[in-house]
This record gives C-alpha cells, structure tokens and sequence, in this order.
C-alpha cells in the first residue's frame, strides 16, 4: 500500500504528510521528514475524519524517549480518500508495527510498583510516564504497588499465568523477588517462561542497563517501549544452594572488596553512587584479603574465545517470530518442579579449586551489574554458563595500574571492575575470568559479606549451578544492548 495521509493538526499552516514503508513510519511536514522506526509506533486510531497517532521518540539527538501524541484531521487533496481505504492504511501500518516485527497487539501485563525503591518515586514516575504509554498501546493493565517487602515474591508466588509480561517498576531488588516467587509458584517452569519487563526506578537497575543499554538503561519511556513492543529473550539464571536452602540469582553474586562496597557502605546511602567509590578506596587501604576457597566447574578461559563468541551471538541472535513465551519445558521437567541440581556439595569431578588469596570474587550474568560497572563484559544471556571473575591478592597492584591506566577519569570503583565502562576492556589482565557451569565458595574465616543480587546473605559456605533459559526476559535486541570493544592485549 502506498497511500499518504495528509493530517492537519491545530495551528499548523501545512498538513502532516503520513506515510510508511516496511521499515519506518515518516511524519514529513513542509521539507522536513522525521523517521520513526515501525518498533516505536503504538497506536493510531480515528474516530470520524480525526486520526490520533501514538509513538515513542525523541524530540532532538541525544534526548530520552518520550511519548508524543498527534492529532489531526485527515484532508483530501484531490481525490478523496474512503473511509475503509484510510481504515486499511491504518491497519497496515498497525500490522507492519506489530506483528511485523512478531508482538502481539494490547498485551496483558500485570505491573508491580514498589512506591519505596531508589529516590521512592517509582509510582509517580509509573502514573505520569509509564502509564500513559502503556495505556495508548491499549495494554489490559493489571496494576499492584507493594506494600512491604516480600510482597512481590508473594504476587509472583501466585500469579495467574496468563499474562504476556511482568511489568517491575523498580530496581534489581524486586526482580529478585519475582524471580523467586516464581521459582515457588505451582508451576514454576510455567510462571518463569512469564517475560519480566523492568522500569529502571530502583537504586540498581543493572537489568534495565543490560537490556536497554547504557543510553536508554534509565530511560523510562524506552523501558515502557520494551514493555509493549519488547520480544521475549530466554535467560540462564542461579540455583544458590546455602545450608539447603536453594534461591534463585539471576545477577551477581559477590565476596570480598565488591561485597564490602555494597553492604559495607549501606549506612552511606546519603552519598549516592559516591559511597562506591569510598567503598573502593575504604577496601584499597585495608587490602584485606577475602579468605574464602573457590572452586568451579569451568568449561572456558580463553577471553579472545569468549569475545568471539560475544561478537557472533550479536550478529546471529536477534530474535524474531517470538509472539508467546510457551517455548517447551526442559528435559524431565513437566513445569510444576524446577529442574533438580546437577551437582552436589561434594561433586569434585572435573572441579579445579583455586588455592590462591582472592582480593575478590564476582559472579554473574549480564554485563552491567549498575550504572558504568561492567562486571561480566562477556557474559551471554543464554549460554548456560556463569561468568566468574576472580581477583587474586597478588596481581593488586598490577590491577590497579592497568585500571588507572586505562581510565584515567574513573578514579573509582568502575575502573577496578574487569571491564570497565563502555569502551573499555580490562579483561586480558590479571583478573582470572572464567565461565562455568558451577562454582562453590567454602569461607575461611568466620566473617565476611557476602551478597546477592544486591541482597545480603550469611557468610557461609555455598554452591551456585546454572539453569539454562529458565527465565525469560522482554528485549527490544534479543541479546545484552551493553556495547563492549576488545582492545589489543598490552605489551608485556
Ligand atoms: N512497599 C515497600 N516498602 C518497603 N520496602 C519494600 C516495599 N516494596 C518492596 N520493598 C523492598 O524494596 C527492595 C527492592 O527495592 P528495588 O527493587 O528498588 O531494588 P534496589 O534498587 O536494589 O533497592 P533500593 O532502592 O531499596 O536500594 C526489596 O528489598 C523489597 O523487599
């Protein structure tokens, strides 16, 4: 179809000139025609000769999303245009801006607020921005705020399973919860295959980053985009096995200077992100060594291997054709169990334990672990393994000159990760990265922090094993949106 609308919204002296192709939705108004990708339209309708047009943009470069309504009435310029010729224009561009790139229009979603995450503005942020575009897309909403912790492990426990997606308006903290109510639901596998689509309104909102990217990784407007037109991306989370005791992590799990910097600073939280970097410094002069045991079951080393496979899943992995989530359940699985453990505490083939002091343990899934901390650079999201990064005592001050070296505006905690930031790749250097199926930490001393997914937990022994796919997550890409370059390996 090769039709053109012309629309004359209020107060302009020229009509909009409407038109699409496959691609793109092109709103030209005298000589200037903006493009808008067909993912960002999401809804016109008409009522009489008036058509009303939703999409999600930004007004310049560089700008955050925003949702912007046009409304106008449609004028003939010559021949008139029919009623159902506009009607099936509309239809088209409709079908080419959803199903065309494999969504399903009007989703239902069931939204959880948490009124009390990061700067507690998650449900006005919900009522003013989210919402709005939620609603113009004609989602059915289901919405429920928090009233306690532990709430929204409570709804996921017993969700219905007939929603299209979890919509968390939130941080890192309340994906944890629903990830482990849906581990305790009567049918867990069924209630994980349920795509969590988060609202970055929490304090960590490493998820919204790794989905989004870093430009729209805090973007509420571009999460609530996800949340309409986003398509489902399984992901490999965590069984944490800790005095028998088996929780869902579906990010990072971590010991040592990294815990310290979390939990060890929480009383700082009127600092802002600052508290990291006194964290950093704080654990820098006190180099205390972490006095845990690792062992792992490890299937890679080599990072040029692990880059290469980065580089090939990006350009292989986008997914499409994906308009539900009932993707078969996992061998032996008839979804009311999660899968049993494939390893027990006392499983030792084919495990290597590392006999050296760690500065550090970090271990995890998904690059960013918070905003400009790219933890697992590397990570995939379903490749069923775990990326574990393991800083010995030895190589601190080599670490620490390379960090600096490499970045020398970050003084602070983001430099010391493996990788640090966008554009950088500390991978090659002596931190030991390793991805494996498994790994166990015995603690060598009594005291310690340890935390999960942002969560303190006992410093106590433990084992954490992987489950392939188990969740699933709504992506605008189909892999993680966090943009890492390999640099050359530094001259020895
Ligand atoms: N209504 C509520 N009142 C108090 N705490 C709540 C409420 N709802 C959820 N919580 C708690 O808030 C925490 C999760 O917050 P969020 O998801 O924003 O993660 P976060 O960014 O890691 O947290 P925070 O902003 O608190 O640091 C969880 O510990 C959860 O139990």
């Amino acid at each position: 179809m090769n039709h053109q609308i012309h629309l004359r919204v209020t107060a302009t002296k020229k009509p909009f000139v409407l038109s699409y192709t496959d691609a793109e939705f092109c709103l030209t108004l005298g000589h200037t025609t903006r493009r808008i990708p067909l993912r960002q339209v999401i809804a016109i309708r008409r009522d009489g000769r008036t058509v009303d047009l939703s999409y999600i943009g930004r007004k310049k470069n560089g700008d955050p999303m925003s949702l912007t309504k046009l409304a106008g009435i449609v004028e003939d310029t010559g021949e008139h245009l029919e009623d159902d010729v506009l009607d099936a224009w509309m239809e088209t561009l409709l079908h080419l801006s959803y199903e065309g790139t494999g969504v399903k229009r009007g989703r239902r979603l069931k939204v959880i607020i948490n009124p009390h995450g990061g700067t507690k503005k998650g449900a006005a942020i919900f009522d003013k921005t989210v919402e709005p575009i939620l609603r113009a897309a004609q989602c059915t909403l289901d919405i429920i705020h928090t009233t306690r912790g532990g709430h929204a492990y409570e709804i996921a426990k017993t969700t219905s399973l007939d929603y299209d997606a979890m919509v968390i308006v939130s941080g890192d903290g309340l994906i944890h919860e629903v990830l482990n109510g849906f581990a305790h639901h009567e049918q867990p596998i069924n209630a994980l295959r349920i795509p969590i689509a988060p609202i970055p309104t929490g304090t960590g909102n490493g998820l919204s980053l790794n989905i989004l990217g870093m430009a729209d990784g805090f973007d509420v407007s571009a999460a609530a985009l996800n949340a309409v037109k986003g398509l489902p991306m399984k992901v490999d989370v965590f069984s944490l096995t800790q005095n028998s005791k088996r929780t869902i992590s579906f990010m990072s799990q971590g010991l040592g200077l990294i815990a310290d910097l979390d939990i060890g600073t929480e009383h700082m939280r009127w600092m802002g992100e600052a508290r990291f970097t006194y964290g950093f410094l704080r654990g820098l002069i006190q180099f205390k060594p972490c006095p845990i045991q690792l062992s792992y079951k490890a299937v890679e080393f080599d990072k040029d291997k692990m880059y290469d496979t980065l580089q090939k899943r990006r350009e292989t992995g986008k997914v499409r054709d994906a308009t539900t989530h009932e993707s078969p359940p996992g061998p032996g699985t008839d979804g009311t169990a999660l899968p049993p453990l494939r390893y027990s505490s006392t499983d030792e083939e084919g495990w290597t334990t590392l006999d050296k002091p760690l500065l550090y343990l970090y271990a995890g899934k998904g690059p960013y672990v918070g905003r400009d901390f790219m933890a697992f650079p590397v990570s995939l999201p379903d490749d069923g393994l775990i990326d574990i990064v393991a800083q010995e005592v030895v190589s601190l001050s080599f670490a620490i000159f390379v960090s600096l070296t490499e970045c020398p505006s970050h003084l602070e905690v983001r430099s010391f990760s493996p990788s640090a930031g966008a554009n950088s790749s500390v991978i090659y250097f002596q931190f030991k990265y390793i991805k494996a199926y498994a790994y166990r930490v015995k603690p060598l001393a009594p005291k310690g922090n340890f935390s999960v997914d942002g969560e303190v937990f006992p410093f106590e022994e433990f084992q954490v094993e992987t489950h392939q796919g188990l969740a699933t997550l709504l992506s605008p890409h189909g892999y993680y949106a966090a943009e890492f370059a390999r640099r050359s390996k530094p001259s020895a």
